[in-house]
C-alpha cells in the first residue's frame, strides 16, 4: 500500500492515495498504521478518494476526504488534515493550485494554495451551542460547546497553557456529548492572540488541531459580547505546540490558514496489514 506522510503545524497525517476507492480500510488497519512503535505513527489517516467512488457522488467537488482518527474512528471534519489533503493533490498532480472545493463528511470546504506555501481553508461558520464541562487532573474546566462539523469544547485558563496535564483524557457528561468531544484549553496572550493546547477525540493529546483553533477563536470573540447576534469579526493568531495558524472570522464563515508539509513516500511491507 502506497502512503505519504504529511503534517499541518505538526498535526500528523498517514495519507493513502485510494482514487477509485479500491481500499476496504478497517479501523484497526488505521489504528496499525497511525502506531507510533509498531505502525508508521500519526494523528490520524487521509484517505483521498475520489467522490465518484463514494457515497458523496454529486456532492460538487472531485475529492472527497475520508478522515480517521488515530484510534481507527470516523470523524466528520479536520481542519489541518484539509490543508495537507490539498497540499497533496496539488504536489501529486491531481489538482491545479487555486481554489476548489473538497468534500468532507460535514461538507464542501473551500480550500485556497499556491504551488507551495500556506493552504487556507473555509471552515464554515462555528456553532456555538451554549456551555458544557470538562474535568481533567482533579480540576474541572468550564468551557464553550462549538461545533465545527465536529464537537468542541473551549475552555479559557488562566495560567499558561503548558502547565496542564494532558497525559489522560478528560472527563466530560457523555449526556451533554452524546458523540464524545475534543476539548481545547486556551489562554489570551495578546490582542487576538491565543495559545491552545488540545486533546483530541481519538487521538489523544496532539500538536494542533485546525477545527480546535477555530472553536478557541470564535470562543474568546463570543465572549467580546458585541450583543450582535453574529461574531465579532477579526483575525486571530493562535499558537498551539507544533506552530502558528491564522484564523478569520469575517461575519459569515471562518478561515483557516497555516502550513501544510508533506515529508516522505512510502510502502508499507506485502502482508504487514
Ligand atoms: N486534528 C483535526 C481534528 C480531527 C478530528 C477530531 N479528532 C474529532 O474526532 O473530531 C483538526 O485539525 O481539525
Amino acid at each position: 500500500m502506497r502512503f505519504v506522510k504529511g503534517h499541518g503545524t505538526e498535526n500528523d497525517f498517514v495519507i493513502l492515495p485510494d482514487p477509485d476507492g479500491a481500499l476496504e480500510l478497517t479501523a484497526d488497519a488505521v489504528a496499525r498504521l497511525c502506531d507510533r512503535r509498531a505502525g508508521i505513527g500519526a494523528d490520524g489517516v487521509l484517505r483521498v478518494v475520489r467522490t465518484k467512488a463514494t457515497e458523496f457522488d454529486g456532492a460538487g467537488a472531485e475529492w472527497f476526504m475520508d478522515y480517521r482518527n488515530a484510534d481507527g474512528g470516523i470523524a466528520e471534519m479536520c481542519g489541518n488534515g484539509a490543508r495537507v489533503f490539498a497540499r497533496y493533490l496539488v504536489d501529486a498532480g491531481l489538482a491545479e493550485p487555486g481554489e476548489w472545493d473538497i468534500a468532507t463528511r460535514a461538507g464542501l470546504r473551500r480550500v485556497t494554495l499556491g504551488p507551495s506555501g500556506d493552504v487556507s481553508v473555509d471552515m464554515g461558520p462555528p456553532e456555538l451551542l451554549g456551555t458544557g464541562e470538562a474535568s481533567m487532573a482533579g480540576e474541572t474546566f468550564a468551557g464553550v460547546r462549538v461545533s465545527m462539523g465536529n464537537p468542541h469544547l473551549a475552555c479559557r485558563v488562566d495560567g499558561p497553557v503548558t502547565a496542564l496535564d494532558l497525559s489522560r483524557a478528560p472527563h466530560f457528561d457523555p449526556q451533554v456529548f452524546p458523540d464524545g468531544v475534543n476539548v481545547e484549553f486556551f489562554r489570551a496572550v495578546g490582542e487576538r492572540h491565543l495559545e491552545m493546547r488540545v486533546y483530541e477525540r481519538g487521538s489523544g493529546e496532539t500538536r494542533s488541531c485546525g477545527t480546535g483553533t477555530v472553536a478557541v477563536a470564535a470562543a474568546a470573540a463570543s465572549e467580546q459580547g458585541t450583543g450582535r447576534m453574529s461574531l465579532p469579526e477579526g483575525e486571530w493568531t493562535v499558537d498551539v505546540p507544533g506552530g502558528r495558524v491564522t484564523v478569520t472570522l469575517d461575519g459569515r464563515t471562518s478561515h483557516l490558514k497555516g502550513p501544510a508539509v508533506l515529508v516522505a513516500d512510502g510502502e508499507t511491507r506485502p502482508g504487514w496489514l
